[in-house]
């Protein structure tokens, strides 16, 4: 039985989900303090959260059976990423789930602080009744600055198009083709958009880029009637700063969605009557948690049950949609790597992978990271998987280069794995045989035919009469019996494939010694 626990509020859609899905259990556990929650971590093979956990290097300590996070929404900066991806965790969010709720909530903001609707309401509700005091702007024709032109940001212009605001756009990294259909005008300068602005916007992730975007020399940029909504992140705007433009009405008004530290310890936004507070309410629509809630749990389950990674935030997915054969050659890359991890002595130093005729043309990511999880693996106590893979290998200071040619002389395609240590050079070539069947077809330069799979012993020796036998007769004196064999020879020397049904014990290996001519032997476990 795999085991969920759900860390954060999630929609009971979700939860349910988890408990009617065959082999899958759910366990609700919310509020839970760091100290705790490091301690049963690794009892999981899931964890659900939302913003309120946070996973610190600390809580992901000892993941022990912990295979995937799934964040149910999208930001994940409550989540130590690079240290999820060192403990091979995975970890997936649910984009686009919540991205109009966000969106439909900025522009509550945005309408709210325009037309003073909550002191009005307050004064209202307290027996008051001033017209005069709330007198508010209009949006129409008012120039929106709009930071992060993602999700959220995109949904938020078509709205504000709706409104008739003239719209300021600015994303270094992405600029949406339908931005122009709403008339957007976008700009590579941050301070245009200070300065133009009646209302700004933002849409970004906080991350060391993001931290302080906006501090008090932003804020002394803007128009004294301009009015700042952060429906992001807390930090994104310095709050000091923030704080003390508004109590100085260097700036008309902010709407906070979203807190440095949530809750706030220090609620002194509450205090000022030009700022409009919610308690991180962006996301929280029935709709939208309903959605991230089924999305995070079928990401979760689904990855655990070692099938498509979908939203990986550390993983390269391997898509649904992969070709067939890059599948099965992902499959056969990982057993190469397997293969040469007790084939190569050394450190290495240089991995080159190629890539020769039909699958040359595809997206061959999959298997260079199978390769360096079959290669790793044997070599590490955490699980070596599709997440911390490439982490690890650049970490040891592997590098791998990758080769792709269409063409491939005896095979529709094969894969090769060459590597250089210190002390020499290895290689590998492996192929499918009618699309599914995996097949070794050579070890460094010695022609062979094996199929990966079980005990595999390889011998190298000098190629004179009477060394088959001897091998055989010293195998099978300790009763280990040989499936298969496959000998290439080359330059005067042999190897040879046996599959084992055994692996050696020490007698048969001290027999194997004796054989005369056997320059060197070594078992690899494919399974
Ligand atoms: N208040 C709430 O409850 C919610 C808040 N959020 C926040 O909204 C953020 C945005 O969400 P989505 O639109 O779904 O993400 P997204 O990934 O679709 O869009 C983010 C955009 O920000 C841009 N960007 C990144 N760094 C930037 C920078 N320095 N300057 C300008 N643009 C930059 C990216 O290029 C991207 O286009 C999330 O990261 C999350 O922190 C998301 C959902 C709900
Ligand atoms: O999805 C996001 O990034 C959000 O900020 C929503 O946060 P929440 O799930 O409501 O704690």
């Amino acid at each position: 039985m795999y085991k969920i626990l759900i860390a954060d509020k999630l929609s009971q859609k979700g939860i349910d989900l988890i408990n009617s899905t065959e082999g899958f259990e759910a366990v609700v556990k919310t509020g839970i303090s760091e100290e705790e929650l490091s301690s049963i971590i690794g009892d999981y093979d899931g964890l659900i959260v939302r913003s309120a956990t946070q996973l610190t290097e600390k809580v992901l300590e000892n993941p022990g059976r912990l295979k995937g996070v799934a964040r149910a929404g999208v930001g994940v900066d409550n989540i130590n990423i690079p240290e999820a991806t060192r403990k091979g965790v995975l970890v997936m969010n649910t984009p686009g789930g919540n991205t109009l709720s966000a969106a439909e909530h900025t522009m509550a903001l945005m309408l709210s602080l325009s037309r003073n609707v909550v002191p009005a309401c307050v004064k209202m509700k307290s027996g008051g009744w001033d017209r005069k005091l709330y007198v508010g702007n209009q949006l129409n024709n008012k120039v929106l600055g709009v930071i992060g032109l993602g999700r959220i940001g995109m949904a938020v212009i078509r709205m504000a198009a709706g409104f008739n605001m003239k719209i300021v756009g600015y994303d270094p990294f992405s600029i949406p083709t339908q931005a122009e259909n709403f008339g957007v005008e976008i700009t590579d300068s941050l301070e245009e958009i200070y300065k133009k602005a009646d209302f700004i916007t933002m849409h970004i992730p906080r991350n060391k880029n993001t931290e302080n975007l906006i501090s008090k020399e932003q804020l002394e940029m803007m128009k004294p009637t301009a009015r700042i909504v952060n429906c992001a992140r807390g930090g994104i705007i310095n709050e000091n700063d923030l704080y003390d433009a508004l109590e100085n009405n260097v700036i008309a008004g902010a709407a906070l969605d979203v807190y440095n530290e949530e809750p706030p310890e220090n609620r002194r936004f509450e205090n000022l009557d030009n700022c409009l507070v919610t308690p991180h309410l962006g996301a929280s629509t029935e709709e939208a948690q309903i959605g991230v809630a089924l999305e995070a749990a079928e990401v979760l389950m689904d990855s655990i049950k070692g099938g498509p990674i979908k939203n990986a935030i550390n993983a390269p997915a391997v898509s649904e949609s992969a070709p067939k054969i890059i599948k099965s050659y992902s499959e056969l890359a990982r057993k190469v790597g397997r293969l040469m991890n007790v084939l190569k002595a050394g450190r290495i130093k240089k991995v080159v992978l190629e890539y020769r005729g039909t699958i040359a043309n595809e997206d061959v990511t999959p298997l260079k990271t199978s390769f360096s999880i079959g290669l790793l693996q044997p070599n590490f106590d955490v699980q070596v998987n599709i997440v911390n893979a490439g982490f690890l290998a650049r970490e040891r200071g592997i590098s791998i280069d990758e080769v792709k040619n269409e063409d491939c002389t005896n095979f529709s395609s094969c894969f090769t794995a060459k590597v250089s240590t210190e002390i020499g050079n290895y290689s590998v070539t492996g192929t499918l045989f009618d699309d599914n069947i995996m097949k070794i077809v050579s070890i460094n330069g010695y022609e062979t035919e094996f199929t990966p799979a079980g005990l595999i012993m390889l011998a190298l020796y000098r190629d004179r009469p009477g060394v088959i036998g001897s091998i055989g007769t010293a195998c099978g004196k300790y009763d280990i019996n040989i499936g298969t064999m496959s000998v290439g020879r080359k330059d005067g020397k042999a190897m040879m494939a046996l599959s084992l049904d055994q692996n050696l014990g020490k007698e048969a290996q001290g027999a194997l010694d004796e054989v005369d001519s056997v320059e060197k032997y070594t078992v690899c476990d494919f399974d």
